[in-house]
This record gives C-alpha cells, sequence and structure tokens, in this order.
C-alpha cells in the first residue's frame, strides 16, 4: 500500500551546517507517529520540509504516493495536509465561531474580504459548527479566542488544523506548557479528531508520545536512529543512549 507520507533520503543544510541528514520512512494512512528528539535535533526542520515551507537541500517527501518537490505550502494543503505550528495561529479578538468558519474559507480558497457573503452560507454555519462541536466548545462559541483558557486555545488550534478536512494532520507540540489534567484532555481530543486520519506529531512529553502514538521515531542531529512502536523504541538502547535514560523512564 502507498504510504500517506513517504519521506526518502531527505537532506536539509543551512550553509555548512548539516541539520537534515538523510532521512528515510513511510508513515501508513491512518498511522498515529510521534517524531521525538532532543532539542534541536531537526524536528521542526521536518515539519517545514513536509509541508514544503522549506525546501529540501536533497531529497523527496511525497504524500499519498504524489511526490512534492517543486509544490507551494498551500498546494500541499490542498492535497490534505494540514499543519498546526508551536505559535498559536488563532485570531484572538475573533469569536470561536470566526475562527473555524475562517480555517474553513481559508481551505476553500476564499479570501478574507468575502466574509460577509459567506455569512449567508448556511452549509459552512453548518461545517463550523459540527468542528466546534468536535472540539468540545459549543458553549464557547461566541468568545473571543482571546479569552479562552490555554488549552482551549489549543483545542481551537486544533480545530483549525483539521477545519479544512485534511486527512494528513500534523501537531507541533500540542500540549506544550500544559498541565497534566490539560495534556489528558487534549490527547484525548486529538485522538478523537484524527480517528481514521494519518496523525505526525512532534511532542516532548513521553507521557503523551507513549499514550497516543502507534510508532515513534527518534530523531537525533537530523537522523532517525529508531522507529518502532512504543514498546520497541523504549527497548532500543540507541533510544536510551540518546536521551541518557531520562525521559523513558517516565514514559509510560
Ligand atoms: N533558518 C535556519 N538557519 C540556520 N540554522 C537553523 C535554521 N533553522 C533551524 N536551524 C538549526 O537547525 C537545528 C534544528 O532545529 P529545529 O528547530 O528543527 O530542531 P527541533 O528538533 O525542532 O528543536 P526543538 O525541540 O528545540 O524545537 C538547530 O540547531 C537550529 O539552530
Amino acid at each position: 500500500m502507498t504510504a500517506a507520507l513517504q519521506l526518502s533520503d531527505l537532506h536539509k543544510s543551512y550553509g555548512k551546517a548539516q541539520i537534515i541528514r538523510g532521512v528515510d520512512l513511510a508513515i501508513k494512512a491512518g498511522e498515529r507517529h510521534a517524531i521525538i528528539g532532543p532539542n534541536g535535533a531537526g524536528k521542526s526542520t521536518l515539519f517545514n520540509l513536509i509541508t514544503r515551507r522549506m525546501a529540501p537541500s536533497a531529497g523527496h517527501v511525497a504524500l499519498h504516493g504524489k511526490d512534492l518537490n517543486g509544490l507551494a505550502p498551500y498546494e500541499v494543503t490542498r492535497m490534505g495536509l494540514s499543519r498546526s505550528f508551536q505559535i498559536s495561529n488563532v485570531f484572538h479578538r475573533l469569536s470561536v465561531f470566526e475562527n473555524v468558519r475562517c480555517a474553513l474559507l481559508w481551505s476553500m480558497g476564499y479570501r478574507y474580504s468575502f466574509w460577509n457573503l459567506m455569512d449567508r452560507a448556511p452549509a459552512l454555519t453548518e461545517a463550523a459548527d459540527a468542528i466546534i462541536a468536535q472540539i468540545n466548545l459549543t458553549k464557547r462559541r461566541e468568545m473571543a479566542a482571546g479569552f479562552l483558557s490555554y488549552a482551549e486555545q489549543r483545542a481551537l488550534e486544533i480545530g483549525l488544523t483539521i477545519a479544512g478536512g485534511a486527512n494528513v494532520i500534523l501537531l507541533d507540540e500540542p500540549t506544550a506548557g500544559m498541565s497534566n489534567t490539560e495534556t489528558d484532555y487534549i490527547v484525548e481530543l486529538i485522538r478523537k479528531v484524527t480517528e481514521g486520519k494519518t496523525l505526525i506529531v512532534v511532542e516532548h512529553d513521553m507521557r503523551v508520545v507513549f499514550n497516543l502514538a502507534d510508532r515513534i521515531s527518534v530523531l537525533v542531529y537530523g537522523q532517525i536512529v529508531a522507529t518502532g512502536t512504543p514498546e520497541e523504541v523504549r527497548a532500543n538502547p540507541k533510544v536510551q543512549e540518546a536521551y541518557l535514560g531520562t525521559a523513558m523512564a517516565g514514559g509510560h
């Protein structure tokens, strides 16, 4: 079966600094895949290469078998790949509903100037409300996003990421800065909204990684040193070495 996402001998250098050094990875459709690794290992760079925010120095990324080389990021989005950012792209002054509707419009290729026109689009309202219900924010529908709690803002962020109906979702540290309770809440939410989709998540919290992921890849200095199920990765000596045993010890 064609992989949802296939990285082949992927390289990225900045001048003489080689940041991604020959990454090969096949992510299956419907898989939840976590990418972990020490700070500066190249995880965000890898995301930027996958989404075409950056062009690789060498190698290929293929989405559902189609080579992405030469495509613009928006073209990749249109092909069904969507990502969230470490820094939120929620509009704080807009309501929850307006934020979601905005993301839906973007995904359909409209510009913000069509805003009023879209007021008359019941189908759009219905679609926005369905997403708001999925991320458990129906009671906050009219609230300005800036007044939501941190966890709710991250939930909205996830809602915006899935709004376009993408079937490959990339989440960059979705639980960063959260308490344990908030983390558990967001993990459940991610599980729910990515059901049947392919998820690639960069995450530092090992509890989240081992809870959520079907498979894990460990990136160290721009190379994948291990890929496997949580059990396989936990038992891998190279991984234990990369983490000096510390982060893995808490990874239940
Ligand atoms: N535009 C750039 N020019 C030069 N070096 C860069 C650039 N962007 C990133 N780097 C370097 O590439 C390396 C990998 O960075 P990247 O942000 O991808 O790592 P990361 O694994 O996501 O780290 P973290 O876990 O801290 O977010 C770092 O050493 C960083 O300094």
